[in-house]
């Protein structure tokens, strides 16, 4: 171990340089004497910061950079929320490690007391995400759901600054960065179904680098692994990141996975829904089976209406 030295590349938002410290700690920890050091970037999803995120147009947004960098050999591993990760790859790169899950729900952040049911007509509830926006939107059809993006910190200040009455947020990034105070209520998967990925950190490595995967590979969780094997597979067969009204979420007990889908309209008016279980083991199957019942819903049809409005 000694001389040796790893190089992750991380975006310089403060959840990203968390995970990307909490990522280096654990290597620190395990191989005393490696030397780790961070190379902070910006991502292009880092310079469209105003402005509709999905008017910014293409997938990978945050993470291009990232990959880049691993294939210049500037730096031997990417560090990534798991919701921002593309399907696709580039050649010769993987995600040779997922962490252990954090916190998947989404969180109300609002002051104390503030429930999603309890919020007047008319209230004002900031959020970019799709998947976010459209459920809001079914849930309470009565709330005004608007845009809201930034980073996490910056999210906050237009809340306190009283732009919104409430502001969705990801439960994980809030604990990460020690927001918990912030949250008035964390709302239950079963009510709004996670993004794929979401909680999950997860560590991208050039493939012909055995030494670098050699340092990491302890810091997997196959719960982790697993789950995320079922949620990416709905992803891959509907074609969708984090960017689309697409949510996928798996849960494992014992040998059993239960897998979670859901597609709907931006404006709340359709939300379709499919979950189906199986032997963990088969985890990318029963997510495909939960694309595919999506797919016999229509699902196909609500996703490229999308995809003609942001062309258009
Ligand atoms: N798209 C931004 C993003 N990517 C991952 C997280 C949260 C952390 C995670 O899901 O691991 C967030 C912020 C948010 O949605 O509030």
């Amino acid at each position: 171990m000694k001389d040796q030295h790893l190089r992750i590349a991380t975006r310089k938002s403060p959840l990203a340089l968390w995970q990307a410290n909490h990522v280096a700690d654990q290597l620190r920890r395990q191989h005393p004497g490696l030397k780790v050091s961070l190379l902070e970037m910006t991502t292009a999803g880092d310079r469209f910061l105003d402005g509709p995120l999905s008017a910014a147009g293409g997938k990978g947004l945050f993470i291009k950079e990232l990959e880049q960098s691993l294939i210049d050999g500037r730096a031997d591993m990417a560090v990534h929320s798991m919701k921002d990760v593309t399907i696709d790859l580039p050649d010769g790169l993987a995600i040779s490690v997922l962490l252990r899950r954090e916190d998947p729900r989404d969180a109300l952040v609002a002051p104390p007391g503030t429930t999603l049911a309890g919020l007047p007509a008319g209230a004002r509830v900031g959020t970019s995400s799709l998947r976010r926006q459209s459920q809001l939107r079914g849930l309470r059809p009565d709330i005004e759901v608007t845009d809201l993006r930034g980073n996490v910190g910056t999210r906050l200040a237009k809340l306190d600054r009283g732009e919104y009455d409430a502001i969705m947020l990801a439960a994980a990034g809030v604990k990460r960065l020690e927001l918990s105070d912030r949250v008035s209520e964390y709302i239950a998967a079963d009510t709004m179904l996670p993004a794929v990925g979401q909680g999950v950190i997860g560590v991208e490595t050039r493939r012909n680098d055995p030494v670098v995967t050699s340092l990491i590979e302890s810091l997997n969780d196959p719960g982790a692994e697993i789950c995320l094997a079922a949620e990416r597979a709905i992803s891959r067969r509907l074609y969708g990141g984090c960017m689309l009204p697409i949510a996928g979420h798996a849960v494992l007990d014992a040998d059993q996975i239960h897998v979670q889908g859901l597609v709907a309209r931006v404006d709340g008016s359709e939300i379709l829904r499919a979950s189906h279980s199986g032997p963990a083991a088969d985890a990318e199957p029963v997510g495909l089976a939960v694309a595919d019942d999506l797919l016999a819903q229509g699902a196909d049809r609500i996703l490229a209406e999308l995809v003609d409005d942001v062309a258009r």
